[in-house]
């Protein structure tokens, strides 16, 4: 058989009933924890050493949680091919299970090495110093939730979006600080900064270039979060809101990146796209803010009845009795649309490509909600 690396005997029938693992994923959470405690004496750095991970859930999550949460996402390649089992061999195909599986992972894999990259230049320990000289986050879920009483419409969030991986470039003539003033300018509530360079053609200097240039609306960094140094490191460039992706990150890492987002004063969006995500994240205390993506990273194919499948019964009455506050992204074009979702449950929309293809995104927002939103 091609690719045969080795044969040996069947190990044991556990094999059998326990699922493949991934590499663990929470070694460098505690190292990133440690590397998050360790330091200088600053307030801050008090209010961060406060937080601890529970042992008894650390060693769980390394034997069984991320199985068991049936998280979609490798972070990395796994070290070796996997294991295949015939009869009563077992062997190893060379390769396979090194190729990722689907864009996002392509992503993550990516991201992972260009974080390790960037930690290097710029380590935890000077972030945190840069952060003193940062002004205040703004309040995110307060400018969505009184956009949303001014309106009687869902808020939104409009993305800063140069280009995407199922759409190619969005806008040849793309400045990310001229956008910005229009969508502030045409109602928009909060703004979405694609900040991923290789995918999106976004940059962290975007988000600090809009932040600097007077634009008020609170900014969400939308990247794709594996560490928490990125968390920092958004803030750092005066991010006030992150985005926290259910089918990349297991609930541990999504609990403790909460604990530190609350800590430095920003919000949470945390993404689901399916009814297991949903109900992981349901779970997780803390959580303000849930954005279901309509667009599935698999297969690239948007479907807002996503949206409307994952709140309706027992799950729209638990978020509601939970006080969440849902925002309904990707796919969305029309008013229809967006009566569609507000109609599902959804409080908020992020909006990208359709605002950001009109020659002014400004007049866009009207377009898409049907009326003019900036009064
Ligand atoms: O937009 C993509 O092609 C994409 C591919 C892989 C991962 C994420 C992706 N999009 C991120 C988003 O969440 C959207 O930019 C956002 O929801 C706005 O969507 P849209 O209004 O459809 O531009």
């Amino acid at each position: 058989m091609k690719g045969l690396l080795s044969l040996q005997p069947f190990p044991s029938l556990s094999t059998f009933t326990n699922p493949p693992r991934r590499p663990s994923s929470s070694a460098p959470l505690r190292a990133q924890q440690s590397e998050i405690t360790q330091g200088s004496d600053s307030a801050l750095e008090g209010r961060v050493s406060e937080l601890k991970i529970d042992e008894k859930e650390v060693g769980m999550y390394q034997n069984e949680v991320v199985a068991s949460q049936g998280i979609r996402i490798r972070r990395r390649p796994p070290t070796g091919p996997p294991l295949h089992y015939v009869g009563p061999f077992e062997f190893r195909l060379q390769n396979e299970g090194n190729t990722p599986r689907n864009i996002l992972e392509e992503i993550i894999w990516h991201k992972d090495k260009e974080v390790s990259q960037m930690k290097e230049r710029k380590p935890l320990y000077t972030l945190k110093k840069a952060l003193e000289n940062v002004p205040p986050p703004r309040d995110f879920i307060a400018a969505l939730q009184s956009a949303r009483q001014r309106t009687a419409l869902p808020a939104l969030i409009a993305e800063v979006k140069k280009a995407s991986p199922s759409r190619g470039i969005l806008r040849e003539d793309f400045n990310p600080v001229e956008i910005a003033q229009a969508y502030e300018k045409g109602g928009a509530a909060c703004l979405s900064v694609l900040t991923d360079e290789k995918y999106f053609k976004g940059s962290f200097e975007n988000l600090q270039a809009i932040r600097n240039a007077g634009v008020e609306c609170p900014l969400l960094c939308k990247e794709f979060i594996v560490e928490a140094w990125q968390i920092y490191y958004g803030r750092s460039k005066g991010a006030d809101a992150v985005l926290l992706i259910a089918s990349v990150l297991p609930d541990l890492d999504i609990k403790y990146m909460i604990k530190i987002c609350k800590i430095l004063g920003m919000a949470t969006v945390v993404e689901v796209h399916d009814e297991r995500e949903m109900d992981r994240v349901l779970a997780i205390e803390g959580v303000e803010l849930i954005g279901i993506n309509n667009r599935n990273l698999d297969t690239f194919e948007v479907d807002i009845g996503i949206t409307k499948k994952l709140l309706e019964g027992e799950r729209g009455k638990l978020i509601r009795q939970k006080g969440i506050m849902v925002v309904g992204e990707s796919g969305l074009f029309t008013p229809e649309d967006i009566a569609f979702v507000q109609e599902a449950g959804v409080k908020a929309v992020l909006v990208g490509e359709s605002l950001v293809k009109q020659s002014d995104p400004g007049k866009g927002i009207s377009a898409l909600f049907g009326r003019d939103i900036s009064a």
